[in-house]
């Protein structure tokens, strides 16, 4: 069993080891899917109950990691703000550089995901100012924004990430684009 705030899904689980059944359960089912006697495996028990009784290592993490995402809001709704001295210390500097590598990988993986799809719509583009789609990118990064918004993201780094992010893929597109020739 692995407990996680901020996965990013991948996909369906594949590894089977010893296991009988792989499915991720949201913690909200937890409840139920024990209730039903669907946990029927050994560690996996021992994991679940650890959640629902917030103890052991991945409670305990969690909640270390709490006072940090979950502080005051900031003016205006953004970010969380909390002196340093509040969050620091909690974890080592090498366990949060864990943690940001493990999201990094997961970021990369999803950006190669988003890129099979942009140089699809680069294939059905007709000419630069189309590859360029400015109205397009502009809701895009938009979007972006509100949704860090939702998820706690300060929307100016999402807005900076993004129109850099959507500024790569326009020069992929254009060199995609030139190099297939297509009619412009
Ligand atoms: O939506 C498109 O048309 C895309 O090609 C994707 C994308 C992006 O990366 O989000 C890329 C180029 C355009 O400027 C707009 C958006």
């Amino acid at each position: 069993m692995f407990r996680t705030d901020d996965a990013a899904r991948a996909g369906d689980p594949t590894g089977r080891d010893e296991s009988g059944r792989l499915e991720r359960v949201p913690s909200s089912r937890t409840g139920s899917t024990i209730a039903r006697g669907e946990v029927v495996g050994s560690a996996t028990p021992a994991g679940v109950m650890a959640l629902l009784l917030g103890i052991g290592p991945a409670a305990h993490r969690r909640d270390r990691f709490r006072g940090v995402r979950g502080g005051p809001r900031a003016p205006g709704g953004g970010a969380t703000m909390w002196p340093m001295s509040q969050h620091r210390a909690s974890f080592s500097l090498a366990e949060i550089r864990e943690r940001i590598d493990a999201l990094d990988a997961d970021l990369v993986h999803l950006l190669a995901r988003r890129e099979k799809l942009v140089r699809e719509a680069a294939g059905l583009k007709k000419d630069e100012r189309a590859v360029r789609a400015p109205d397009r990118a502009e809701r895009v990064v938009a979007a972006a924004r509100a949704e860090a918004e939702r998820a706690g993201l300060t929307p100016a780094v999402a807005e900076t990430v993004w129109r850099a992010m959507v500024g790569a893929f326009i020069d992929l597109e254009l060199t995609e684009h030139r190099r297939e020739g297509a009619p412009r």
